[in-house]
């Protein structure tokens, strides 16, 4: 799987910092000052000018790193109020506290402390990073409810700037984590303008509240690449399970080792039945069955269709129930039609061995649905089940059984905990701990237990394969997507990728990736029939009009 950049769960950065340490190539107070010195560096180059800044600094090896970063902007010019604990950290924390020492005072890290601060530019938060596991708790507490209001919804004075991550925050999961006691002690979010996060993305930096808590994330190179690439194959890291992988946006992640999504997408599409056949026909594009349901209820499967069509499937034949048929008679004409009213003309038409993937659920209603169901699974070919197909398979006697990995199950939040209800009461539950249970945990369960791709749609849309490599696309700067007919369009575009012959799993992220694309390049007033008219500027854009050529 080529698609995005590695993401590092909390245990594997440990994992990795680790086995530099040990190697005696790095020390731990190289890393603190290489970490110190990129968001110094980071803020630098967006306030060239010295000015004025507060370093919160926390009990742990994050304060650490706040102790190089208020270093580092002194000797560059600037005034720095910083607040620390009067704890006992780690042997390169102390030490960092130590030489911040000799240029300037600590005021205490309190709540009063925070408020009384004066005035200044930027804020940065340096009180938590990845080493959290259990709620902040008392003063510190405090401190972060103070900073959450201070910050308010991303508006506030000063600007917020997240050492690897805004603190509290389980980076895990994304959830913040909450202490078990009372309303009046539950977290205040923080909503930082640059979060710098070290060596590689967490899954917290992407789902759930992450976004918005991390505003710009930037990922700096901390100069960890040897380890990381290594573990693999030494086997030193015992929590090394398949990769997960964030599929970029353009916006508003800047990384040195972003995959270019381009050739990413180049390699997935090359990978298609095309591959090799430069002059093919039609039907070397592969064919797709979208079945829409009785009259009425057609823009759903219209919508799927005309995506698959633009995603490049060579054909594409809408198959509504006969006495439906007149309402299906407009544009696209591209698309073929052809009435399909019980499971025996469905059996009979999966014969025909040309039809390369199939649709089912899109406005079809659960009862026709759950008709066609077992057809389609018998058939096992590759196949996008959405919408009521959900709700159908929810209900069937042979769930979670029954599917295979090239079928793509498509679920919204509501239609995942009908499937899945014991995951989604678990992903409901108030996260207290970390690592808290997380949408990537959840969606590798929920693929494993129904051995198909499950991709769970949102504002961070997270796909699991059976196999348990999972990637995470994160959409929050293109909240107008959530629209009506979007998760149709979406079906039907991983639908056109699959007739094309590309495997399930690159076809769900090859088909999310370009589905948010396509809403970001059209803006704010789209609606979900705008979305299919946008791929072919995009493949131009991304150079993917030169599909099917080596
Ligand atoms: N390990 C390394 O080599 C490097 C670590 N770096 C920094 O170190 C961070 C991780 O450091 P740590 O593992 O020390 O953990 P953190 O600094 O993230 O702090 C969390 C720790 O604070 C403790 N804690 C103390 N009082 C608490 C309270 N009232 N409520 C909740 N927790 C409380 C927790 O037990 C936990 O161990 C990274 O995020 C990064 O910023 C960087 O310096 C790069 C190198
Ligand atoms: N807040 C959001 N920001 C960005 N994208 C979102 C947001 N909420 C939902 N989406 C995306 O919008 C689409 C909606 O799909 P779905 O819920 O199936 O709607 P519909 O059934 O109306 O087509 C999905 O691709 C989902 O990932
Ligand atoms: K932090």
């Amino acid at each position: 799987m080529l698609f995005g950049t590695e993401i590092l769960t909390t245990a594997q950065m440990r994992a990795i910092e680790s086995a530099a340490m040990v190697s005696g190539k790095v020390s731990g107070l190289t890393l603190m000052e290489r970490a110190g010195a990129a968001v110094a560096g980071e803020i630098r180059l967006r306030w060239p000018k010295p000015g004025r800044a507060t370093v919160l600094c926390g009990p742990g090896n994050n304060g650490g790193d706040g102790y190089v970063i208020a270093r580092l902007l002194a000797q560059a010019g600037w005034q720095l109020h910083v607040l620390g604990l009067d704890n006992a950290p780690g042997p390169d924390a102390a030490e960092m506290k130590r030489r911040w020492r000799r240029i300037g005072p600590i005021a205490p890290l309190t709540e009063a402390g925070l408020r009384q601060s004066p005035a200044s530019d930027i804020c940065i938060d340096a009180i938590f990073g990845t080493g959290l596991t259990r709620p902040p708790e008392g003063q510190i507490a405090a401190v972060l409810r103070q900073l959450g209001r201070m910050t308010g919804d991303g508006e506030g004075y000063p600007c917020l700037v997240a050492v690897d991550c805004p603190s509290g925050l389980c980076m895990d999961s994304g959830e913040w984590l909450h202490p078990d006691h009372g309303e009046d002690t539950a977290p205040v979010p923080l909503h930082a303008g640059l979060t710098v996060a070290f060596d590689s993305p967490k899954p917290g930096h992407l789902l759930q509240w992450g976004p918005t808590a991390c505003g710009k994330l930037m990922i700096a190179d901390i100069g960890l690449r040897h380890w990381r690439e290594r573990r693999a194959d030494t086997r030193a890291d015992a929590m090394c399970p398949p990769a997960l992988r964030a599929i970029w946006p353009e916006f508003p992640v800047r990384d040195s080792r972003m995959v270019d999504v381009g050739s990413c997408a180049r390699i997935a599409l090359g990978k298609g039945i095309s591959a090799g056949h430069p002059a093919g026909h039609k039907y070397s594009h592969g064919h797709a069955l979208v079945v829409a349901g009785p009259a009425g209820h057609g823009g759903a499967a219209r919508l799927a269709a005309r995506a698959a069509l633009r995603g490049g499937a060579g054909l594409v034949t809408l198959c509504p129930p006969a006495a439906a048929m007149a309402e299906h008679a407009g544009p696209p004409d591209a698309l073929m039609r052809r009435g399909l009213d019980n499971a025996t003309q469905m059996r009979a038409m999966l014969t025909d061995p040309r039809i390369t993937a199939l649709c089912l659920g899109p406005g079809c209603g659960v009862n026709r649905a759950a008709g066609l169901l077992p057809v389609v699974l018998d058939h096992a070919g590759p196949c996008v089940l959405d919408a009521d197909a959900l709700t159908a398979l929810a209900q069937a006697p042979h769930w979670p059984g029954g599917l295979s990995d090239n079928c793509v199950l498509t679920p919204h939040a509501g239609e995942f905990a009908r499937l899945f209800p014991d995951l989604d009461a678990r992903l409901a539950e108030t996260p207290m701990r970390g690592p808290a249970f997380s949408r990537t945990d959840a969606l590798r369960e929920a693929a494993s237990r129904c051995g198909a791709v499950v991709l769970l749609k949102g504002p961070d849309t997270v796909i699991a394969a059976p196999d348990g490599q999972a990637c995470i696309h994160s959409a929050s700067d293109v909240p107008w997507l959530a629209t009506a007919g979007t998760g149709d369009v979406l079906a039907g575009l991983i639908t056109g990728f699959l007739a094309r012959g590309i495997a399930a799993f690159e076809a769900a992220a090859l088909a999310v990736l370009l589905h948010a694309r396509a809403a970001r390049r059209f803006g704010p007033g789209l609606i979900a029939d705008d979305l299919p008219e946008q791929l072919p500027f995009l493949f131009r854009e991304l150079g993917l009009d030169e599909w099917g050529r080596k």
